[in-house]
């Protein structure tokens, strides 16, 4: 199986990296790539440059073989609509299954990804639960939910899409808007991120202002 998690990571914190390790873990992985957003589809761009949220990324990713990068999306130019990343990726593994591994908000906003009943089919998608999240599907999401859900691990790795799996795991409250927003505060913010990833925001100033 090919484990991709998508994501504008600015920055990656904890929570990223406690989910990617449940999903190592659930499904026996080799690898899960870290795959950075260049143009977010459904929200601002990042404030900081590409550079400094890859750097970021490698220093987070640094102590664990089983986490790389697939850097697709910062290669291509217009908004990072992941159908694309996922037809890629399909036409380059064309007999293994697919895992897009997301958080429970952007479940709940799904169906407003470009071409979301595509994306259900070109891989499984791994639901992460955020504190104080519920599912709040709309009809055409419960709809897929209900035909779509899985709880043998096994039908994921027999088929090479289209299953909904709900990966449990201790949740983190944890965000990079409350990281921005705690920096730029002067609040503590610390042990919300790695080490190295926090060394890397101070010694860059990153995130003092809105820019
Ligand atoms: N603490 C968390 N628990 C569960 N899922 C999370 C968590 N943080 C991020 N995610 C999920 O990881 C993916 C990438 O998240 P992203 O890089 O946008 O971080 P974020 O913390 O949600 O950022 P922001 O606060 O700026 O929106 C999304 O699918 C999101 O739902
Ligand atoms: O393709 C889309 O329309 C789309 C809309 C919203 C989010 N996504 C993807 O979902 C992942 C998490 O997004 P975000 O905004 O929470 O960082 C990331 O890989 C985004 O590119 C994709």
């Amino acid at each position: 199986m090919i484990a991709l998690f998508g994501g504008t990571f600015d920055p990656i914190h904890l929570g990223h990296i406690n989910m990617a390790k449940h999903c190592i873990e659930e499904f026996n992985l080799d690898t899960l790539y870290f795959m950075p957003c260049a143009l977010p589809a459904h929200k601002a761009a990042p404030g900081i440059s590409t550079e400094h949220r890859i750097a970021m990324l490698n220093a987070a990713i640094a102590p664990y073989p089983f986490f790389e990068l697939d850097l697709r999306e910062l290669n291509r130019t217009g908004p990072s609509y992941t159908l694309l990343s996922l037809q890629e990726l399909r036409a380059e593994y064309p007999n293994k299954p697919l895992l897009f591994l997301i958080g429970m908000d952007s479940f709940n906003s799904l169906d407003k990804w470009f071409e979301w009943q595509t994306i259900t089919t070109l891989c499984h998608i791994v639901v992460f639960q955020r504190p104080d999240l519920t599912c709040s599907a709309s009809d055409a999401l419960l709809a897929y939910k209900k035909s779509a859900l899985c709880t043998d691990i096994k039908e994921l790795t027999t088929q090479l899409g289209g299953k909904l799996y709900f990966l449990p795991g201790e949740e983190h409250a944890i965000s990079s808007s409350d990281i921005r927003s705690a920096i730029k505060n002067n609040k503590h913010f610390n042990e919300l991120l790695p080490h190295s990833v926090c060394q890397y925001i101070q010694s860059h100033q990153l995130y003092l202002s809105d820019e």
